[in-house]
């Protein structure tokens, strides 16, 4: 018998109501985030992911709920535990009339205080967000990407237990992105539990242990993703190249058990299956009855997006 009792989780948010006015902004939300996890919040804009980190925050008030960081509530005084958080917001906050370092060094100052240790870190966070040669720079001469990673540097320099990174890969370029992604895996294997919101699944699927998928207020689906993409009903997606459609293909394609969804556009067949057998068999099969030239064939798993679209039925930019 196994005896050893699951670590104390690093977040603990039960039955967590956030109202404003009559709209049940956050509705009746539990969720346990572990130490050391990456934990995906997803949603389409609006479901309340926003809301819900504010309120682990203290930074808003909320109707209902209890939460524990650490194993300890978090209150609006709980300077202890906020010491031990970074927060990384979804709005660049940062200050335009200091430099990039002068900024990185006075929101690690609201944690530390200690000079010499405050310079060691600020100058960690210079590297790891690679801002070395910006260092003197002021935020208005910043491309978007470098801002945002003067903003993540702000929100983690500090070295904190526990990071919210609120969308930080919005509108910057592929390096950026690559940047950013790989240094919070590295903050994440240092020892930091990170949690994440993102609209771009791909990133999410790729740096999270587990997720949470929220849709008005509530969590409507939580696990690892191959557990939720288990808990859905889809399969495959089969594309097959042909230069034309060839008459009756695609209604012959839908009457397929398999089939959930079949489109044509730019010479391409592609096919949304449920998760069944023989799929990919019985569209080449349909192709060739209808006298169709297969060019390239090929077939992907589903992906998160596919779980994300079938769960809330909407894609995440609506
Ligand atoms: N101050 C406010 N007053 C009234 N309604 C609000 C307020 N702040 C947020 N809301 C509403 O609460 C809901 C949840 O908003 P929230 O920002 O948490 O969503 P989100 O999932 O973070 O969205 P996004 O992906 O767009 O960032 C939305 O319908 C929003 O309009």
């Amino acid at each position: 018998m196994d005896t050893t009792s699951p670590p104390t989780p690093a977040v603990s948010v039960e039955n967590l109501v956030k109202r404003y006015g009559s709209f049940v902004a956050v509705d009746h939300l539990s969720l346990s985030i572990r130490p050391g996890e990456v934990f995906g919040l997803l949603g389409p804009n609006g479901s309340g992911k926003t809301t819900t980190i504010d309120c682990i925050l203290q930074l808003l008030t909320y109707d209902k709920g209890r939460i524990e960081l650490f194993g300890e509530p978090m209150t609006p005084t709980s300077y202890g535990l906020k010491r031990r958080v970074g927060v990384v917001p979804q709005n660049i906050a940062v200050f335009d009339e200091l430099t990039v370092r002068e900024n990185i060094d006075f929101f690690c100052g609201l944690y530390v205080t200690d000079r010499a240790e405050r310079a060691r870190r600020v100058d960690t966070a210079v590297d790891f967000c690679g801002l070395g040669e910006f260092a003197s720079w002021r935020p208005r001469k910043l491309s978007g990407g470098l801002l945002r990673r003067l903003n993540i540097a702000c929100g983690i320099a500090h070295r904190p237990d526990l990071a919210f990174f609120d969308e930080p890969t919005v509108a910057v370029d592929a390096q950026s992105r690559a940047q950013i992604l790989s240094g919070i895996r590295s903050m994440n294997e240092a020892g930091t539990t990170v949690v994440y919101t993102s609209h771009y699944m791909e990133e999410v699927e790729e740096l999270c242990s587990r997720v949470a998928i929220l849709d008005h207020g509530r969590i409507i689906a939580q696990g690892t993703v191959d557990e939720l993409k288990a808990q859905v009903k889809i399969g495959e997606t089969v594309s097959v190249e042909l230069a034309n459609l060839p008459a009756g293909l695609l209604e012959r394609i839908e009457a397929l058990p398999g089939c959930r969804e079949a489109s044509y556009g730019d010479g391409t067949l592609q096919v949304r299956c449920a998760n069944r057998p023989h799929n990919l068999l019985d569209v080449l099969g349909a192709v060739r009855d209808c006298h169709g030239t297969p060019g390239r064939v090929w077939s992907e798993p589903p992906t998160l997006n596919d779980v994300f679209l079938e769960l809330t039925g909407r894609k995440l930019r609506d």
